[in-house]
């Protein structure tokens, strides 16, 4: 058992001054205060953004409007400025740019003059198909150097991107990609995953088909090519060829890229729409969440840079897919001239320590997780090795427990382990590490720069050493410049301005300490609240996870508005193991003992498995949903869900 705040790593002197985050202070002239720092970057948000655009070089023009203006929501960035985030991503020439490998052995490396003639080729392409500014490009790919490209194409002629992973289903992709009207759909034949191939022809048709506003679809026969002497599904066209089908062109990839275009950026304003991504709710279709071209240069730029300490020739690797935000945030490394890993493929195949190796063979200087993976490797006794390049460790996505930090330290003794917390609608953390800051266990060490993270009480008053709502108290640049047809802004102002007016509440639980580090608890509407005592789900999952006999878990409290209901804990079984009486008195007396006697299950349910969303969330709210009354086909989309066969074993 390790105790929240042991303290794990602390950096050396040395491991201090090699840091970006120091070499940015003393460029401003500031100390090496990161608490001082952080209080200024969001006292002074004008002063410190443009302190970012210009110690970057951000390519572009700053314009001389104001650099912020109004208030949430609704507050603008660098009235008057333009610039182009794939002029920016591209701006190096030397060395490698982009690093592939796949589950199935295949490997791909791009350099930077390569990357810059593919972007070209794909833009000419692009261009001759009709695509220009501010028109939608589809992708239904997975994390291949194809996506990288296209999006930077894209991104170049101020088009404006938008992806979903190939394990998406149909409708989900559809009622993503219909609401944004793309003029061009980029796709793969299929994919592997966990040893066996997906074939996805008849899934890109389906989608073609229900996408009226397509002129064109582009097919990447990847599967085809993987699977060597196997007819592809869908021919490629021959180079350059194209035919006709009710919901327009279809084209290869190849002819696609056929022929080379010069490259050019289309420079635009600050918030001129760079990408849409998604943040499925329980009810309605997706959010269309839309980025702008400066709010994600600038962000990116800072957070790789001072959080991550990414700068020219480090090696970024972060487990995603096309389809969550992550994967922005990877090949965000391109702006400050790493090198970042694609991966496409499974995390365990075809053992548990799969990333670990890709990160030992690729060198990799930066590791980034979802705090799952480095639970499943404690649990599957894993011993990283051939790390000696590994600079950090990152994990994100649901709260890293104690133990997970502690087994960090322990495999890879001096690599700090950094927790990244904050979510799609800004396409980064709110809270992290950074270089200057020790590791404690189950701790976040900072808020990030320009960040005004604060904790509320429910009257709106802020807490430190408390639990509390997290909310951010001034503009970043990153949040959504809109949600895609949202004219008046209704849909996005109640997403996050409905509870505190003028304050973007993000729907997570934190606790600030007295000395700026913090510990996220999970969702704040799935939270328990036993007789009072507060407590977000992660805290209960911690006790219960370290069970041998238990793969997973979902807690449920099913009490509302304040009055006290059924405590249900939901288990799914590792192999071999039963519950048993002994096993159901050991698991109600850890949590008993550790947690309080308020969080006591008043029932265990096993179940096959637990319900997660596609990129690993459990879905508390949808089963309390389901526990309190909502029909299963209501609570939850099961295109939106890894498992959704595992739903129907959730009943009142
Ligand atoms: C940075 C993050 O917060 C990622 C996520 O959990 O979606």
């Amino acid at each position: 058992m390790v105790a929240e705040g042991e303290l794990l790593w602390e950096p050396s002197e040395e491991v201090v001054a090699s840091a970006e985050l120091t070499r940015y202070l003393r460029w401003l002239g500031r100390s090496g205060d990161y608490e001082e720092a952080w209080r200024w970057s969001v006292e002074h948000p004008a002063e410190f953004w443009t302190s970012v655009w210009d110690y970057f070089e951000v390519i572009g023009d700053r314009g001389d409007g104001p650099v912020l203006s109004g208030e949430m929501p609704g507050a603008t960035w660098f009235t008057g400025s333009t610039l182009n985030y794939a002029e920016n991503a591209l701006r190096r020439t030397d060395g490698t740019a982009l690093v592939f490998v796949s589950e199935d052995g295949a490997r791909q490396e791009l350099t930077w003059a390569e990357l810059r003639d593919e972007v070209a080729r794909v833009r000419a392409g692009l261009v001759k198909l009709g695509v220009g500014r501010g028109d939608r490009v589809a992708a239904y790919l997975p994390n291949i150097p194809q996506a990288v490209i296209a999006c930077l194409a894209t991104a170049s002629l101020g088009a404006i991107w938008s992806a979903g992973s190939p394990d998406f289903g149909v409708p989900s992709i559809v009622d993503r990609f219909k609401q944004i009207e793309p003029k061009v759909l980029i796709a793969v034949d299929g994919y592997h995953y966990n040893g066996r191939s997906y074939d996805r022809s008849a899934a890109v048709n389906e989608i073609a088909a229900q996408l009226p506003s397509l002129r064109a679809t582009v097919w990447i026969p990847y599967l085809a090519a993987a699977d060597e002497g196997r007819a592809p599904q869908q021919a490629e066209p021959a180079r350059g060829h194209t035919s006709e089908t009710p919901h327009g062109e279809v084209i290869g990839w190849e002819g696609l890229r056929a022929e080379k275009g010069p490259l050019e950026f289309e420079r635009v304003p600050f918030d001129h729409p760079l990408w849409i991504l998604y943040s499925s709710g329980t009810t309605g279709l997706p959010k269309p969440i839309v980025h702008g071209h400066g709010g994600i240069v600038l962000e990116h730029l800072k957070s790789l840079s001072f959080h991550q300490d990414l700068r020219e020739g480090d090696v970024f690797f972060w487990y995603t897919t096309t389809g969550w935000m992550m994967w922005n945030y990877l090949i965000g490394a391109l702006l400050v001239g790493a090198t970042p890993v694609l991966y496409d493929g499974s995390a365990t195949h075809p053992s548990p320590a799969a990333l670990w190796r890709i990160a030992a063979s690729e060198g990799v200087t930066y590791f980034g997780v979802g705090a799952p993976y480095i639970m499943a490797s404690l649990k599957a006794g894993i011993h990283p090795d051939g790390l000696d390049r590994l600079r950090g460790v990152g994990s994100t996505g649901s709260p890293l427990p104690p133990e997970g930090f502690a087994w960090v330290a322990a495999e890879l003794p001096g690599v700090p382990i950094g927790s990244f917390s904050g979510g799609t609608d800004v396409c980064t953390g709110f809270v992290g590490a950074t270089m200057l800051h020790a590791i404690r266990a189950g701790v976040i060490p900072c808020r990030s720069l320009g960040a005004k993270v604060e904790a509320y009480d429910p009257a709106g008053k802020p807490v430190v050493g408390e639990v509390g709502e997290l909310v951010v108290t001034q503009p970043m640049p990153s949040m959504p410049v809109m949600f895609w047809n949202d004219p008046s802004g209704e849909r996005y102002a109640e997403s996050y301005f409905d509870v505190y007016p003028g304050v973007w509440r993000h729907g997570d639980w934190i606790k600030i300490n007295e000395d700026g580090s913090c510990v996220i608890y999970g969702r704040s509407d799935s939270t328990l609240n036993r007789g009072g005592v507060r407590m977000g789900t992660s805290e209960f999952y911690r006790v219960v996870e370290r069970f041998e006999e238990i793969a997973d878990s979902l807690v449920i409290d099913t009490g509302q508005l304040g009055q006290e209901g059924r405590l249900l804990l939901y288990v799914s079984l590792a192999e071999g193991a039963e519950l048993t009486e002994s096993l159901e008195r050991a698991l109600c007396a850890a949590l008993r003992t550790e947690l309080s006697p308020r969080h006591v299950p008043n029932e265990i349910r096993v179940v096959p498995g637990i319900p997660r969303t596609l990129s690993g969330k459990k879905l508390e709210v949808p089963v309390r949903k389901i526990l309190l009354g909502t029909p299963v086909e209501q609570a939850a989309n099961p295109d939106a869900m890894a498992n959704p066969e595992v739903l129907r074993h959730f009943t009142p």
